[in-house]
């Protein structure tokens, strides 16, 4: 696969930067989720996002992909402040420069492999109905599913289907992907091949993944670990990077 020529940017390049994030519930006894998180991300970074149950890790990503609006502080996106877009823009940023992936994959049942990868494509609508086609059926092909393109999700693997909702993360070639716990449902044959469905992506397509995760082993080969106590960043650090195979390798 060749690297999608809209994201050549300069090496270091920072792609995402949270500066004081504070997200407050507010209720009676209001709730901290997040407090004061501060870092930037560069481009074809790796990144975990780690921490005991409720340390805040998924409201983090919440505020990282524009789910959530965080009560002060703000996000970056390639540059660009949102903390004034209104909703309709920040759908739109979203599904232009973001890719997410979850737990659970979220495909549509009804629809074939091939047909929910589109849906993100349809949805912008900068593809011809041909060339959605053929990126869909390449990004498959790539994730090593091109003998299941026309399957629904009922009648693949949780694994194969994590790795159609990889797929259909990349759809629109995003310059980040933000995953919440994206091996979190599979076992460990599975697990592998999501993550270096994931890391390949880093290194060919030089995107910038976020992924939190549970998974210890998978957070120290990553190329760096944040890990949150309390919704606040306990340690950021860096791990040398693990030599990874390109995508469809
Ligand atoms: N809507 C809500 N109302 C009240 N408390 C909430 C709400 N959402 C999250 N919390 C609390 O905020 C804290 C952070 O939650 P969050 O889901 O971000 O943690 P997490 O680190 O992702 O946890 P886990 O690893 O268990 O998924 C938790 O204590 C959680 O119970």
């Amino acid at each position: 696969m060749t690297p999608s020529p809209e994201k050549q940017t300069a090496p270091g390049h920072v792609l995402l930067e949270a500066s004081n994030l504070t997200r407050i519930l507010p209720a009676i006894v209001p709730v901290t989720l997040v407090q004061d998180v501060s870092f930037q991300v560069g481009e074809a970074e790796f990144v975990a996002i780690t921490g005991p149950s409720g340390s805040g890790k998924s409201s983090l990503l919440y505020l990282l992909g524009l789910l959530d609006r965080p009560t002060s502080g703000e996000v970056r996106i390639d540059g660009l402040p949102t903390h004034a877009l209104t909703s309709a823009e920040m759908a739109h940023l979203r599904l232009e420069k973001l890719g997410f992936v979850f737990q659970f994959h979220f495909l549509l049942p009804e629809f074939t492999a091939l047909e929910n990868v589109m849906i993100p494509m349809q949805r912008l609508g900068k593809r011809s109905p041909k060339a959605q086609l053929d990126h869909a059926t390449e990004l498959l092909a790539a994730l090593g599913l091109e003998e299941f393109l026309h399957r629904r999700p009922e009648q693949l693997s949780g694994g194969q289907r994590q790795r159609v909702a990889v797929a259909r993360a990349l759809a629109n070639s995003p310059q980040l992907i933000l995953a919440d716990e994206p091996t979190g449902s599979l076992d460990s044959v599975s697990t592998e091949q999501v993550f270096e469905s994931l890391q390949a992506i880093v290194k060919t397509e030089r995107t910038t993944v976020v992924a939190v995760t549970h998974d210890i082993d998978l957070a120290d080969r990553m190329d760096r670990r944040i890990h949150l106590v309390d919704g606040r960043i306990d340690y950021d650090r860096h791990h040398q990077r693990e030599e990874a195979p390109g995508l469809g390798a």
